[in-house]
């Protein structure tokens, strides 16, 4: 009999990167990542190490350059779009093509997975779209169009877009990108609650690392050489925290648990 693993995300031997005519640019390689469902997971790491790359290969966005990924036991190569649309949902930080759409439309195209060809949506579906709405704080814009939002508040109703998916799994990257410190705060703290109260698996990549220290359940660290994985405790006791930056600027002080700048003398 074949034994499943209970792991909602995992990959074997995984490498990402970028193939042009000429070369293939690999950015990481041998990522075996096994996580459990009903996590916090934050994805730290340098600007232009990969952390987006590795995300949009997760969610199958673009194709990996080796090794295999499984999403809930499927492998992700074999899942069509209906059902990886069941499986998971994506917040990119990357504007939208200009459009018409109001904010109620963006968020009720979270549950075209779940519509008929019409597109009909039933109370169900209003539900799902409210309680979205409201769980990000913007049911006020509701009437909206898409190109009156300010980033902050697209931010929050793509958040939105993806609660009204109600995917076992969320993926965000860089979600708080554009939020003051409020609103990066209460994404967060959404984030952590919908992890802990509703069993969902987050995976958010972050520039917030004070934050994601204190939040996460679990980190996952890009560095040039390695990536590790792993409970925060864990990984700042092992040292693999303060290597995140090879900065002279900033030091990772171990009891505050937080990165501080450096003494100038
Ligand atoms: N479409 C692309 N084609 C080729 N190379 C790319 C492409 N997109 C990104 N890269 C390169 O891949 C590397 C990783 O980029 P990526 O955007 O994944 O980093 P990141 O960790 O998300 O960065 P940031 O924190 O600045 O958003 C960078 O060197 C980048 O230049």
């Amino acid at each position: 009999m074949k034994v499943e693993s209970k792991h909602i995300i995992k990959t074997n031997n995984l490498s990402i990167g970028y193939t042009s005519r000429k070369e293939v640019n690999t950015i990481a390689s041998n990522l075996n990542i096994q996580l459990k469902k009903g996590n916090l997971v934050c994805l730290l790491g340098k600007n232009g190490i990969g952390k987006s790359t590795l995300l949009r290969t997760l969610t199958k966005v673009q194709p990996a350059l080796n090794g295999e990924i499984f999403i809930n036991n499927q492998n992700l190569n074999t899942l069509n779009n209906l059902n990886l649309s069941k499986s998971l949902s994506l917040v990119l930080t990357e504007r939208l093509p200009e459009s018409n759409l109001s904010v109620f439309e963006l968020v009720a195209l979270g549950r075209q997975p779940y519509t008929n060809w019409v597109g009909k949506l039933t109370d169900n579906d209003l539900q799902f779209i409210n309680t979205a709405l409201e769980q990000t704080n913007t049911t006020h814009l509701i009437h909206s169009r898409y190109y009156e939002l300010s980033d902050g508040q697209l931010q929050k109703v793509l958040i939105a877009r993806a609660l009204a998916q109600n995917t076992d799994l969320i993926i965000l990257d860089e979600p708080t990108a554009h939020l003051d410190l409020h609103h990066t705060l209460e994404t967060f703290t959404l984030l952590k609650k919908l992890a802990v109260n509703f069993n969902k698996t987050i995976i958010v990549s972050t520039h917030e690392i004070n934050l994601a220290l204190q939040l996460a359940d679990e980190l996952w660290l890009m560095t040039p050489s390695n990536f590790v994985s792993g409970k925060t405790n864990t990984l700042i006791a092992n040292n693999y925290v303060n290597q995140l930056f090879d900065s002279n600027l900033i030091h990772f002080n171990k009891t505050l648990k937080q990165f501080t700048i450096s003494n100038s003398q």
